[in-house]
Order: structure tokens, then sequence, then C-alpha cells
């Protein structure tokens, strides 16, 4: 496998480095690519690079081929060609060094449902042969309380909802200190209210400087949760960044609110704006190129009672609309 030399993986993350610097690559890979043995190529040349301190979203469709990424840097398979570098060494070649400062949450925690998710927690710690037993209960307590879990301790894991059973699973990689941690669709099959709280869990973890990787085919949990994103399609990077930029490079929306919708509609068409939609209460469409003001004044001027005017924040669902031309479709 060729490797990354180490300045293009972030030099800032080999042993040595100045510790939090924003810039350094906490993950780094260069044309990763994997076809499966059936010929599916399921990652393409992908060039990915995660900052450390970041709460990082890897977003993409079902089948975009995240999950395979995943797999990759976690050692669990061998990418086809390509390179991958976690913690500032490659992968799966360093996996013994690499894989006890990663906390990962793939494909659901293994739980025995018939021990209490304090037993459940006291068995993978023992299982883990740097772990003191001295300090075992202790370190128990603490992952327990950390995801919330302190008052359920006692009970059986099978009798635990999906949601709990998540945060059991974060309990689990939170064990002992990690630099980083990563969680394939964390929210996947949970209700509003679990989702919420995993949410508001990673949000906590990754204030105190814990690097999150988090994959979702949810774009507004990536633009609730994360600082940087990566969005996928079809086994290709379509785009990364800082969520705030990516966002800003697609155009927001031109929002008028009115109860007057089919005139707002016809003085807009008028003034040249594009993509009129009406909605309920509010006609929304593209900014056009000229002043805004002048479109105001127009909408004034044919009757229309103006509640409401301005230029709604793209999202990250009209940067990926702009950049692909195509809808964000969940089932992919
Ligand atoms: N073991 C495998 N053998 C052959 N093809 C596979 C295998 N695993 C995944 N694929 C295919 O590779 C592509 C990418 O799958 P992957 O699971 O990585 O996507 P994903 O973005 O994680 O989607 P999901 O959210 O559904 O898990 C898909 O077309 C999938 O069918």
């Amino acid at each position: 496998m060729e490797e990354l030399s180490a300045a293009e993986a972030g030099a800032e993350t080999a042993p040595g480095a100045a510790p939090g610097d924003p810039d350094a690559a906490v993950i780094a890979t260069r044309a990763l690519t994997k076809r499966y043995r059936g010929g599916q190529l399921a990652v393409d040349g992908l060039d990915l690079t995660v900052p450390a301190g970041s709460v990082f979203g890897f977003l993409g469709p079902n089948g975009s081929g995240k999950t395979t990424t995943i797999r990759m840097l976690m050692g669990l398979i061998a990418p086809t060609s390509g390179a991958a570098r976690v913690l500032g060494r490659p992968m799966p070649r360093a996996s013994r060094t690499v894989l006890p400062q990663v906390g990962a949450l793939i494909e659901g925690p293994a739980l025995y449902g018939f021990l209490s998710g304090r037993d459940n927690l006291l068995r993978l710690d023992s299982a883990d042969p740097t772990a003191d037993p001295r300090t075992r209960r202790a370190r128990v307590a603490a992952a327990l309380d950390r995801v919330g879990l302190t008052a359920a301790g006692g009970k059986k894991a099978k009798a635990y909802s999906l949601g709990m059973k998540q945060r059991l699973g974060l309990a689990a990689a939170l064990l002992q200190p990690r630099r980083l941690l990563v969680l394939d669709e964390p929210t996947n099959g949970l209700d509003p209210q679990g989702m919420r709280e995993i949410r508001s869990l990673v949000r906590e973890l990754a204030s105190d400087g814990t690097t999150v990787f988090l994959s979702s085919h949810l774009l507004d949990e990536i633009e609730q949760v994360c600082t940087h994103a990566a969005v996928m399609a079809q086994g290709r990077l379509i785009t990364q960044g800082a969520v705030a930029d990516l966002a800003a490079g697609a155009r927001g929306r031109l929002v008028v609110t009115t109860p007057d919708v089919t005139d707002a509609a016809r003085a807009l068409k008028e003034q040249g704006v594009a993509d009129v939609v009406v909605e309920d209460g509010r006609v929304t469409g593209e900014p056009p190129d000229r002043e805004l003001g002048e479109v105001n004044a127009a909408l004034v001027a044919a009757g229309v009672r103006v509640r409401g005017f301005g230029v709604e924040r793209a999202s990250l669902e009209d940067a990926f609309v702009a950049l692909t031309g195509e809808g964000f479709d969940v089932a992919g």
C-alpha cells in the first residue's frame, strides 16, 4: 500500500507534534479505494482530511461508501489501493498502536442482554489487557455517568431502549481516554428523543477536545452537531470543509412572508426572480442579481403586504443540490 508523506498526512499529528493544533489531521486518506470482490466500487479515490478537535460529519445517502470507509480507517478491511492515516500512523499497519486511542461504535454495540449495563462494561474493561483492575469499578462508574446511565446501570441490557443501548455502546468506547471517537450512524433507528440525547452527548464529548468522526445520512443532523463535514455520493467525495463554508458555497433563497402570495409571486417573477415557489404564507425564489431593495419596493408598489423580506442562509442540502445537481436522496 502506498503511504502518505508525513506532510500530506498532517505531520503535526506525528509523535512530538504540538498538541491542540487545529489544523492537524487526525484522519487523512489519499486516493483511498475499495472494490469488493463482487466488483462493486464502494469507495473511489477518497482524499479525506479530518482536523483535530473537529466534530466531523461523514455524510452521504445509503450505499455511498461511508461504512466501507470507516471499516478501512479502523483496519477492519484492507483498501484495494490508496492510503489511510489515523492519528498520524498508517492503517491498517499501525492498528495495534492506533486502535487503543480510538473509541469506535460501528454497527451497534456488542452487548450481552442478560448482563446489566454495568456488568457489560465491567466485562469489556476486563477484556482490555491495559486496563488496571484496581480502578475498574471507578472507571465503569465514570463511563456510565458520562452517558447518563448511572441510574439504569443495574438493569439488564436487554431491557434497555435502543437509545440506551447506543449510550451504553458509547460508554464502552469511553472506558479509556480517547483521542478520536468513530461513530457509524450513531442515531440510526432512534426516536427523536434518543437522537437528541446522542447528539447532545456528542457535543459534550467534543467540548473536551476529543475529535469525533460520525457518519450520517441525515443532513440536518450534520448541520446541528458538526463543525466540519465531508459529503459522499456513490463512493466519491463531493466536497469537504467547515460546515459553515460548505453551506455558504451555495446561494441562499429569497424569502417573502406575506398573506398575498399570488400577487407576490407575480411581482417577483416580473423582477427577474427565478424558481419562484409559493408556500403557505410565503413565497421563495432564487435571489436576483439586482438590488434587493428595488425588489422589495416593487412588491410594495404591487400592493403586496410584505411582512418579512430577506435571504435565508443556504443549508447543507442546498449545497449538496448545487454540487451534484440532484436532491439529497436518503434512499440512495
Ligand atoms: N461486503 C460487501 N461486499 C460487496 N459489496 C458491498 C459490501 N459492503 C458494502 N457493499 C456495497 O458497497 C457500496 C457502499 O456500501 P457502504 O455500506 O459502504 O455504504 P454506506 O454509505 O455506509 O451505506 P449505509 O448507510 O447503507 O451503510 C454499496 O453499494 C454496498 O452495496
